[in-house]
């Protein structure tokens, strides 16, 4: 099958010099389904998807019989940001035959009782972790935004509002000093910029080349959008909107969540994000080394840092060597993490029973009746 490269690398489709896909599962999929093309998720609905194979498309195509069954876990359904082959139907909308490994996957735990997690973006390369350098900034909340978004895309905080900030003065911004040279110490990428300015926004280009993608995570109010249409520039009206036509002929803007930008990368955009909870899938260690290398020293390993005698976490608290805001932070995601991990081991468990259940059944099904 023969498709339009340029416009599938406009989308994001990353390949090497001679044009073929870099991931290897990638490439073994297309051969298996020689007939197939790829196309990216833009939108999920109940009964199918819509997807883009250029920068100016989005048609509906049809998913898979067993992504509709309800017990099919959430995360496993494509969602945005998704590369699948699809193939064309004479009479049909084009179908999904398959769904590509995907080379990272932003997710966090979804609310309610019931564990699930929820798919924020995929086949995503770089996470811009925008934040208010103004008021709102907030340490705590992108301690918490870096552990959730890590799932194989690079972080990068982007501090807007630099122009407001004061910038000879850094008392303006309690606590980002600290912050800063702790993320220097993790080696997260951190800038400053004005998000309304394009001259400002230029820190950003090494991660905005073509093929890249990249999603904006942060709290309302922090730029996210101004900070897209800056980096959209002219093409604004052009790209940030798709106008389709209705049953009545109608035309109608709709929302779109893959925009390709004049740089040749190609930014998702998600809708906003009031809450982020862990999946339970988070690496704790790796986003507070830091404290951890403190807490080995404690004198007993179950230390829970209270009254314990020998306690290196409060003695180092005491001596300002660890900030008792960001420990607090620590042991508060680190209980969230581990409350979603037992939430996870015990959905996988009851899947696994269900389908021992399940074959016990069709088996006693067999004896009985001589059939399934
Ligand atoms: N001066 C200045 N103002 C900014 C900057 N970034 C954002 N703003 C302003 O901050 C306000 C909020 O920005 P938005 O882009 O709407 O924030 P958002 O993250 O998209 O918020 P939600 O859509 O609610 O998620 C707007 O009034 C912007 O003009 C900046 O870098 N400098
Ligand atoms: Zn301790």
């Amino acid at each position: 099958m023969t498709f339009d490269l340029a416009s599938l690398q406009a989308i994001g489709w990353a390949v090497d010099d001679t044009g073929q896909p870099i991931d290897a599962s990638w490439r073994e999929a297309l051969q298996a389904h020689p007939q197939a093309r790829p196309a990216r998720v833009s939108e999920q609905h109940r009964s199918g998807y819509i997807v883009a194979d250029a920068p100016d498309t989005a048609f509906p195509v049809e998913s898979l019989p067993e992504w509709q069954r309800p017990r099919f876990p959430a995360e496993q359904r494509p969602g945005v940001g998704d590369w699948v082959l699809i193939e064309d139907l004479d009479t049909a909308p084009p179908r999904i035959v398959a769904l590509l490994p995907r080379r990272s996957a932003i997710k966090r735990g979804a609310a309610g009782d019931h564990y699930r997690q929820q798919l924020i973006a995929a086949n995503v390369d770089t996470v811009f972790v925008v934040c208010g350098l103004d008021a709102d900034f907030n340490p705590r909340r992108i301690e918490r935004y870096l552990l959730l978004v890590r799932g194989g895309a690079e972080p990068v905080i982007v501090l807007t509002k630099a122009d407001q900030a004061g910038a000879d003065d850094p008392s303006a911004v309690p606590e980002a000093e600290a912050t800063l040279a702790e993320l220097a110490e993790q080696g997260i990428a951190v800038r400053a910029v004005n998000a309304k300015d394009p001259a400002s926004v230029t820190a950003l280009a090494p991660w905005l080349g073509p093929g890249r993608t990249i999603v904006l995570v942060g709290s309302s109010g922090a730029g996210k959008s101004t900070l897209t249409n800056t980096l959209l520039g002219e093409q604004r009206m052009r790209t940030g909107e798709v106008r389709e036509s209705d049953a009545r002929g109608r035309h109608t803007t709709t929302h779109r969540a893959l925009i390709p930008l004049s740089s040749g990368a190609c930014l998702i955009d998600t809708p906003g994000m009031r809450e982020l909870k862990p999946t339970g899938e988070e690496d704790v260690a790796e986003n507070f080394a830091d404290v951890e290398a403190v807490a080995a020293n404690c004198r007993f390993r179950d230390c829970a840092h209270a009254k314990e005698p020998g306690c290196a976490v409060r003695a180092a608290i005491e001596s300002g060597e660890l900030d008792s805001r960001r420990f607090a932070n620590y042991m508060k995601l680190s209980e969230e993490v581990a409350g979603a991990a037992d939430k996870l081991a015990g959905r996988r468990a009851e899947n696994a029973e269900s389908k021992v259940l399940g074959k016990a059944v069709n088996k006693r099904l067999q004896d009985k009746y001589g059939r399934r």
